[in-house]
């Protein structure tokens, strides 16, 4: 999608800070953009394009739908509405509803967590009971806490939603699905009949996507309405149970799947500000008879940035990695095969959570890296930092996912150890654990990291074995050694991480330019090492690497923060944010840092007048006694 297209759009971009803004002018400020800027973006969109082609242009769309500074109220329509029609609707189903989402004859959101559950999806209890007398559903939320409450664009945006309700059927449960419910009329936008819709308020971020709550009051739909593809209810009420129960749950490994890539863009965005402040902001006088340096030059700032680089690269090759399992995945599952599916699930349960948490904490270090103007919300890193964190929280809550990760890993290593054969991303777990000498290479470094992950999955396992052979439950077992089980899945995810950034690099490498080739090698040394560094404890423990090991390690550091130094403005550039995606006063092109904070500043309605009217009223009373 041409940036510049979206960007040429009349009235797009805001004369207004939505800094200043009340609660309810962003969400309408909101709404305004998003219109004029889904009309162009997705007037461009092909009806031929594969879905591959489909989901790369979405990933574009990260990118520029990042103009909203807080994201728009049709996020859920295109990242879980849409693809949820896609993976759990029939063909007819598909067919005309599909053609109503992406026409935007309707928006649409997702209405899976409620006010008492978002983790435990099997505890949801909005119902779904089947009458089959008038072949309808009857949609209800028994109690207060089964109130849907958090899906995006619910509270006064969408229409249309999928609403995942507990099935019942004769008085028996049949489980969570999916269902197409109409919340509000097409031509009023009222509210329909039995429907309870509002906004759950202010939040840390993501103010402007219309959070909502829905209550139903015994609300019918028709028999239709529920999305069969994976399971069906007939017309007289049989339930007929689709392949695998956790194919309902196909949007969520989706999501995941995207957010990788949200990550990477991100962080991108956060250090493409912070360092080009960096090269324009000077401060300090190290050397008496020379200029204050560029804050760039520090280290320590070098420290703080050049990661973040590494990481968004390293974060876009496994999303694109990733993104090629799940796309392969989805075509076997579409021909009934599903045995690749848990080693989807489980990669998505690792590199969600380990690109989210990276991400907000590097995003967050971009802020700190630029002193009080990283402060400022005009430099756009704490509604970045604001936006990344949510994916801390959403699609599934980091410590579950990664302990659902470890149920996998456990699993692969038991088999293992009674000689079943270990597949895919998990086959390195059959090598070999001992480590005779450390090798400093970036092969030897990410073997350390395979061997860190094998130790520590054996001997979780010895652990939940221990707990169990000492009379523990196998659930009281798992809970107590969680702990470890998610430092096993994040050592895995790690593992995965640095592998994949490495080979995906060599593979890109022979048709690079030389000079190109050695400045993105540089990023991979530095990735590797950074996290050699960061785990070093681990390598002490598992990789016999040494103190002096450790030194050479450190001085490597130096070098390469060094050797990248010359190409940083360079390397962030090569992410080609336009000023208005980045939407920054310190991240602009020109580097015009002072003039933009001071042009945002006379923004605040406050410098509207040079005495505030609060001073007769208060101020002077007060100061004169006589309030
Ligand atoms: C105009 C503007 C246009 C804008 C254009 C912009 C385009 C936008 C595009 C991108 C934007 C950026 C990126 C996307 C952002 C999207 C925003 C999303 C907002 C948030 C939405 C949500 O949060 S939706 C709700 C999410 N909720 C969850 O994820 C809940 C998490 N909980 C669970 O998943 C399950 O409860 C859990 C797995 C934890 C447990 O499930 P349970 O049924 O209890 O299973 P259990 O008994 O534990 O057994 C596990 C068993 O099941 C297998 N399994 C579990 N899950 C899956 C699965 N998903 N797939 C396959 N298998 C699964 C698991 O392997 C175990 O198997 P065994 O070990 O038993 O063999
Ligand atoms: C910005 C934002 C947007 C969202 N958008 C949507 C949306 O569009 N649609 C939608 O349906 N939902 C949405 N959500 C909700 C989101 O999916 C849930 O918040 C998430 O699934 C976590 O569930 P919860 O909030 O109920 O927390 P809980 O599940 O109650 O978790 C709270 C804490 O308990 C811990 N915990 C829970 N279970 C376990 C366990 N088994 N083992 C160990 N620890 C556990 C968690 O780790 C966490 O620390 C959104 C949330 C946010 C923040």
């Amino acid at each position: 999608m041409d940036e510049q297209k979206v960007l040429s759009i009349k009235g797009l971009l805001d004369d207004t800070p939505e800094e200043y803004l009340s609660h309810k002018e962003k969400y309408e400020n909101s709404i305004r953009k998003s219109v004029l800027f889904y009309k162009t973006l997705h007037s461009t969109e092909d009806e031929n394009m594969s879905v591959d082609e489909k989901t790369k242009l979405n990933f574009r769309n990260i990118v520029t739908s990042a103009i909203f500074k807080d994201n728009s109220p049709f996020m859920l329509h295109n990242s879980m509405f849409i693809p949820t029609i896609m993976g759990q609707g029939t063909d007819e189903q598909r067919e005309y509803w599909m053609k109503r989402a992406k026409n935007m004859e309707i928006i649409g959101t997702y209405a899976q967590t409620e006010l008492g559950h978002g983790t435990f999806i099997r505890g949801l209890e909005t119902q779904a009971t089947y009458d089959p007398d008038t072949e309808e559903f009857v949609l209800h939320s028994p109690v207060l806490s089964s109130y849907k409450w958090w899906p995006g664009g619910l509270a006064h945006t969408a229409n249309y939603c999928i609403v995942m309700a507990r099935l019942y059927i004769k008085g028996k449960s049949h489980g969570i699905h999916p269902f197409m419910v109409q919340i509000r009329d097409e031509e009023t936008h009222m509210p329909l009949p039995g429907i309870k819709l509002g906004e759950i308020g202010a939040k840390l971020g993501f103010n402007t996507v219309n959070n909502g709550f829905l209550g139903f009051e015994n609300h019918r739909i028709s028999r239709d309405r529920m999305l069969m593809k994976n399971a069906q209810v007939l017309k007289d009420g049989t339930f007929v149970a689709g392949s695998n129960s956790k194919l309902t749950y196909g949007t969520m490994v989706y999501v995941r799947v995207l957010i990788v890539s949200n990550m990477a863009n991100m962080l991108a965005k956060a250090v493409t500000i912070a360092l080009r402040y960096s090269a324009i902001r000077r401060q300090s006088q190290p050397k008496p008879d020379e200029p204050e340096p560029q804050i760039l030059d520090y280290v320590t700032q070098q420290h703080k940035l050049f990661i973040a680089i590494a990481s968004s690269h390293a974060f876009y090759m496994n999303a694109m990695w990733l993104w090629e399992i799940y796309y392969s995945v989805s075509l076997q599952l579409a021909s009934g095969k599903l045995d690749n599916l848990p080693e989807l699930h489980a990669l998505a349960c690792c590199l969600k959570p380990l690109s989210t948490i990276d991400a907000t904490a590097m995003i967050e270090k971009c802020r700190l890296a630029c002193g009080g103007h990283g402060y400022m919300l005009s430099a756009n890193l704490a509604q970045t930092y604001g936006l990344a964190t949510a994916a801390y929280t959403y699609e599934g809550e980091n410590t579950v996912l990664l302990l659902q990760a470890a149920r996998s890993l456990v699993k692969a290593w038991v088999g293992h150890v009674k000689g079943r054969p270990l597949k895919g991303t998990m086959a390195y777990l059959a090598g070999d654990s001992t480590v005779k000498a450390w090798d400093g290479s970036i092969d030897g470094i990410i073997q350390s990291f395979k061997v860190v992950a094998i130790r520590k999955i054996s001997s979780v396992v010895k652990i939940l074995q221990d707990y169990e052979k000492s009379g523990l439950s196998p659930e009281d077992a798992w809970n107590k050694a969680s702990v470890f089980l998610t430092a096993a899945s994040e050592a895995h995810g790690r593992a995965v991480l640095l592998s994949v950034y490495k080979s995906e690099m060599d593979k890109r490498a022979a048709v690079l330019s030389p000079p190109l080739r050695k400045v993105l090698l540089q990023l991979v040394d530095l990735y590797v090492t950074y996290w050699a560094l960061e785990k070093v404890g681990d390598m002490l423990l598992y990789a016999s690497i040494t103190d002096k090991d450790v030194d050479e390690l450190q001085r490597r550091y130096i070098e390469l923060l060094a050797a990248i130094r010359p190409n940083a403005v360079g390397l962030v550039d090569a992410f080609d944010f336009r000023d208005e995606i980045l939407n920054s006063t310190l991240g602009a092109y020109d580097g015009r840092a002072y003039e933009r904070l001071m042009e945002e500043a006379m923004k605040s309605p406050l410098n509207a007048e040079p005495v505030n009217q609060t001073f007769h009223k208060y101020l002077k009373p007060f100061m004169r006694g006589k309030l």
